[in-house]
């Protein structure tokens, strides 16, 4: 359960994000909004990496006071470039969330992606690995709540059908930022908001 309440987060005196609410009781929410309306920011607030005021609570616990919730994941790159590698960010998190690397080998190999890869730093990669090997870190561990940031941008036609795949089997609760129309089609029973001049406001209003 992800409780989102009364958010608001500002950067020196400009606030990109007022008075967000938001409740998910095991269901995906897709969110969207035009260049630098605050989508990344929303993520950053729930994975308790940017200060905010108000309240956001997983499972109960709020965020701020717990970094490293462990039911829950996001794809947010800054998270995984602790680590000399990839893969020696990989085994950091089963030795933190108890997840089988076995699975992340089998995302990595879903992906069609050159196992060799994982030897780099995250921030080493090329962007379209970055993205596949954070959405496999986001997501091996089989999390309760995951976010994602952007998970089909920079990812190649014939990639991206099989992201959209994982995130379906995979992502039962949490938020998924998005450009793209064919994620919002993908994810059709989600519930679609949009950030407007900082508050999240339900529905696609970027039409
Ligand atoms: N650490 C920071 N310090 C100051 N300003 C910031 C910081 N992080 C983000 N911002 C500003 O907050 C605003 C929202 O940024 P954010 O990355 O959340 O936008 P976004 O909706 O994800 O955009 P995009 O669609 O372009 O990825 C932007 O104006 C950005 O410049």
């Amino acid at each position: 359960m992800l409780e989102v309440k009364d958010l608001s987060v500002s950067f020196e005196d400009f606030t990109v994000l007022r008075n967000v609410n938001l409740k998910l009781d095991k269901e995906v929410c897709v969110v969207l909004g035009p260049n630098g309306s605050g989508k990344t920011t929303l993520l950053r607030a729930v994975s308790g990496i940017v200060p905010y005021k108000g309240s956001i609570k997983i499972n109960g616990k709020e965020v701020r006071s717990a970094k490293g919730v462990l039911e829950y994941s996001t794809n947010l790159q800054e998270v995984y470039t602790i680590g000399n590698s990839a893969w020696d960010t990989a085994k950091i998190i089963t030795e933190i969330k108890g997840g089988d690397l076995k699975e992340f080998l089998s995302i990595i190999d879903y992906f069609n992606l050159d196992r060799k890869v994982l030897r780099k730093p995250v921030y080493k990669m090329s962007t379209g690995q970055k993205a596949l090997v954070s959405l496999a870190l986001a997501l091996f561990t089989n999390p309760q709540v995951v976010t994602v940031d952007e998970p089909i941008e920079n990812v190649d036609v014939n990639r991206r059908d099989k992201v959209v795949s994982l995130l379906r089997e995979r992502v039962k609760e949490g938020i998924i930022v998005t450009h793209q129309r064919e994620l919002v089609k993908a994810f059709k029973e989600a519930r679609v908001y949009t950030i407007v001049n900082g508050e999240l406001v339900e529905g696609d209003k970027m039409q």
